[in-house]
């Protein structure tokens, strides 16, 4: 056995992370890690890393008993960790993060960067996967800054590598190409845990499953044979929808008009390049495409973060143009950020705080200049009951909820505003489908009430199920809007650069 966990148990004020958890881990095997959000996925692998240490239980690593009083302890032990935020040192090469910590000296004492560089590559050859050692971290896409962590604990010999939501970060290709890199690692008798919430995932890479319940292991299932219905099903303990149901959109008047819109980086290339784009009152516009093709820029465009554009955006026939980011959501614009961490949430407020972050200076949050904590804590038991957030109380600091509460968080604040325009960037990322399912029916519900929506996403099947009309973003141009129905085979064509007349042939 190459992992055995027994009876593993961490509390934190106000909750059981984890209960009794058995756990093994085979040679050669992926296992899978499934559970809703704050079930305790994160808290095992940190217990498991040496980060957290066990109020009850014990680990066996190769049937032996193990201690582990911090990653250093963990990684002699032959445990690796692919980290959600890479561990990385952005301007550091690729091998010298690699050797990092394990570096070999030449005779005279001082580092010996050539034979660094050297190991590195033919560790990555020999592993089946490359990268160049000498590039510099930061200027990797994500996939291969991934790789390079993967890289990372095979020079320190890993048997077992740990990756805690991988792929939320990764295109479709490049979580591919992470599902081939894992099962090359394990080929050999390596193991892996690998933690998604895409169901999917589990089916197309994992041996094994385990489901966690409010911190307890409630099944372990051949994610192969098992449709993803029942998967479902057994991580949230009762019938789960799928999915979303929705009336056709009824659009009204034009709410958001985007007029040859150009926002330059810092070298002057133009990000968003000539964006055109009406939005109405009773209609969601999805915008689909792979990460860095200028969506972000154009998010912050609209939500006043990024005031230096070229162009016009106008809201309700009123220009944005010079207006800070406070102006522009009070003149009705709400925004759930892709980055929850950067701008959605502050991490050291509690969960009621965050909850009024914008709003604590305007009724019926504050009366005279003065904050009625009555309102602002009755305010925030509705939102975390209505969005089901999982927390010991909405006094707990939203920097210590799990990923996904976080993000439930920031979702719900942005929901209850009085809005005109709701701009949304990846909005259930890290979501369970329990959550994700419900935030879909909320966006509907804007819509239906009257908002012009946008959501911008790189998940196929979340544009598909929202979208109205669905636009790509390609290299900083805009494609379409197209009308929906429309095959996700032409929109994904699209997101990799085929023309319209292409895609739309080509994915009919
Ligand atoms: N450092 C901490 N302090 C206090 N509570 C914590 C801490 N870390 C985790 N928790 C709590 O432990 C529970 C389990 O959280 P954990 O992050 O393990 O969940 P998860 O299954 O990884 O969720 P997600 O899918 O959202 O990432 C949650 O209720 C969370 O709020």
């Amino acid at each position: 056995m190459r992992l055995e966990l027994r009876g593993i148990t961490k509390r934190f004020p106000g909750v059981v992370a984890n209960d009794s958890v058995d756990l093994t881990v085979e040679p050669g095997e992926v296992h899978g890690l499934l559970g809703e959000n704050g079930a305790g996925k994160s808290t095992l692998m940190n217990i498991l890393y040496g980060l957290y240490s066990a109020d009850e239980g014990e680990i066996l690593v190769e049937g032996e008993p193990v201690r582990f009083d911090g990653p250093g302890d963990a990684i002699a032990a032959g445990i690796g960790m692919v980290h959600q935020h890479f561990m990385l040192v952005p301007v550091f090469t690729v091998a010298e993060n690699i050797t990092l910590g394990v570096e070999r000296t030449s005779g005279l004492g001082r580092l010996d960067r050539g034979a660094a560089s050297r190991a590195v590559r033919e560790l990555a050859e020999s592993s089946g996967l490359p990268v160049d050692p000498d590039a510099v971290v930061g200027s990797l896409p994500v996939g291969l800054q991934q790789r390079v962590e993967i890289l990372k604990a095979l020079y320190r010999d890993a048997r077992l590598l740990i990756l805690d939501e991988p792929t939320a970060v990764l295109t479709p290709q490049e979580a591919d190409d992470l599902f081939d890199a894992v099962r090359r690692f394990v080929a050999d008798g390596r193991s892996a845990i690998f933690i998604s919430h895409k169901l999917r995932e589990h089916r197309a890479l994992v041996d094994r499953v385990s489901v966690l319940r409010r911190g307890r292991i409630v099944g372990t299932a051949d994610p192969r044979t098992s449709s993803e219905q029942e998967l479902a099903d057994l991580m949230v303990g009762r019938p789960v929808d799928l999915t979303v149901s929705r009336a056709p959109a009824a659009p009204g008047e034009p709410v958001l008009e985007v007029e040859h819109l150009v926002v330059r980086d810092l070298l002057d290339a133009p990000v968003v390049d000539d964006v055109s784009l009406t939005v109405r009152r009773g209609e969601i516009l999805a915008v689909a495409g792979v990460e860095g093709n200028g969506q972000t820029p154009l998010v912050r465009a609209i939500t006043g973060l990024e005031p230096g554009f070229e162009g016009d955006i106008r809201l309700g026939g009123r220009s944005m143009a010079g207006l800070t980011r406070k102006e522009v959501l009070r003149a009705g614009v709400g925004h759930v950020p892709e980055d929850r961490n950067r701008e959605g949430l502050v991490a050291g407020f509690s969960i009621a705080e965050n909850l009024v972050l914008d709003l604590w200076d305007v009724a019926p949050f504050a009366r005279r200049g003065a904050l009625d904590f009555g309102v602002i804590e009755e305010h925030a038991r509705r939102q975390v009951e209505d969005f089901d957030v999982r927390t010991p109380s909405i006094h707990t600091s939203a920097g210590s909820l799990s990923g996904g509460n976080q993000q439930k968080v920031v979702v719900a604040r942005e929901f209850q505003r009085e809005i005109d325009l709701l701009v949304v960037a990846q909005p259930t990322r890290g979501v369970d489908v329990g959550s994700i399912e419900h935030i879909h029916a909320r966006l509907v519900t804007k819509r239906d009430e009257g908002a012009a929506v946008v959501v911008v996403s790189s998940e196929l099947d979340e544009v598909l199920a929202l979208a109205d009309r669905v636009a790509i973003m390609f290299r900083g141009r805009l494609l379409g809007p197209f009308e929906t129905p429309i095959s996700k085979d032409a929109v994904g064509l699209m997101m990799a650069g085929a023309s319209p007349d292409e895609a739309l042939q080509k994915g009919a």
